[in-house]
């Protein structure tokens, strides 16, 4: 069901094309929503690489990189950084995994990430999991998420969720009209959401 695989994706540079077959799910959702949380469920019940653009990011930032303070002040701020960068930090990752089958999780947040991602790499999603999250809920989540992050507060929180609707609904609009989205209740219990994942996985795998 959806899984798209492509004869030539293109190279990290961008110009020589490969003939590896690769398969990618795009994981989209609210800040919040269980993004992470599924994925790590995911990887161990059907061997996918995850990739989280956030978590990408955030690395980049630590290594000392020319674009660390950049990477800070966007994430402070809930912005989405530009997207050369991350689908650099994506590529290298995908590159350096030796597997073929990813979960792209945060990403693509906004038209950018889609259309940039689209025209560098030559890879279209085979589907979209989209989790579906009230905003009282993920702020909640949020709040008490407790992993350090330095945009877990609630002034950063609510500048993520606008992001959230102004940009990054729009895409996940994008590929419900391309019939690629699968959405899932995410408000449930985590056991549960797992159920509904793995319903969609299972036939494909
Ligand atoms: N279904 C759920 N019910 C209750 N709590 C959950 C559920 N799923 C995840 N959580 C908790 O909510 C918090 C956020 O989950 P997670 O980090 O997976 O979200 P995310 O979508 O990756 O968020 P972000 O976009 O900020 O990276 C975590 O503390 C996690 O344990
Ligand atoms: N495509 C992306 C993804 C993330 N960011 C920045 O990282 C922050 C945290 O992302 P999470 O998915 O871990 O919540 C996000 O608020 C953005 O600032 C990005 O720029 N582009
Ligand atoms: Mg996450």
């Amino acid at each position: 069901m959806g899984t798209v695989v492509h004869a030539a994706n293109k190279e990290a540079n961008g110009s020589v094309p490969t003939n590896k077959n690769v398969t990618v799910v795009f994981v989209l959702g609210g800040p919040g929503s269980g993004k992470g949380t599924q994925c790590a469920n995911i990887v161990q019940h059907f061997g996918y690489t995850h990739l989280s653009a956030g978590d990408l990011l955030r690395a980049e930032k630590q290594s000392g990189s020319e674009n660390g303070t950049m990477i800070h002040n966007m994430i402070k701020e809930g912005k989405i950084v530009p997207s050369e960068v991350t689908i650099k930090l994506l590529q290298r990752a995908m590159q350096e995994s030796g597997n073929d089958k990813f979960l792209i999780d945060g990403f693509p947040r906004n038209e950018e990430n889609r259309a940039a991602f689209e025209s560098v790499t030559g890879i279209e999603p085979g589907f979209v999991l989209f989790f579906d999250c009230s905003e009282e809920e993920m702020e909640n989540r949020l709040l008490n998420r407790n992993q350090g992050r330095e945009d877990d507060n609630i002034e950063t929180i609510r500048k993520r969720f606008k992001v959230y609707m102004e940009s990054s609904l729009p895409v996940i609009e994008y590929y419900n009209s391309k019939g690629k989205v699968r959405k899932i209740d995410a408000a449930k219990p985590i056991e549960e959401v797992f159920e509904a994942v793995k319903a969609i996985f299972t036939p494909i795998n």
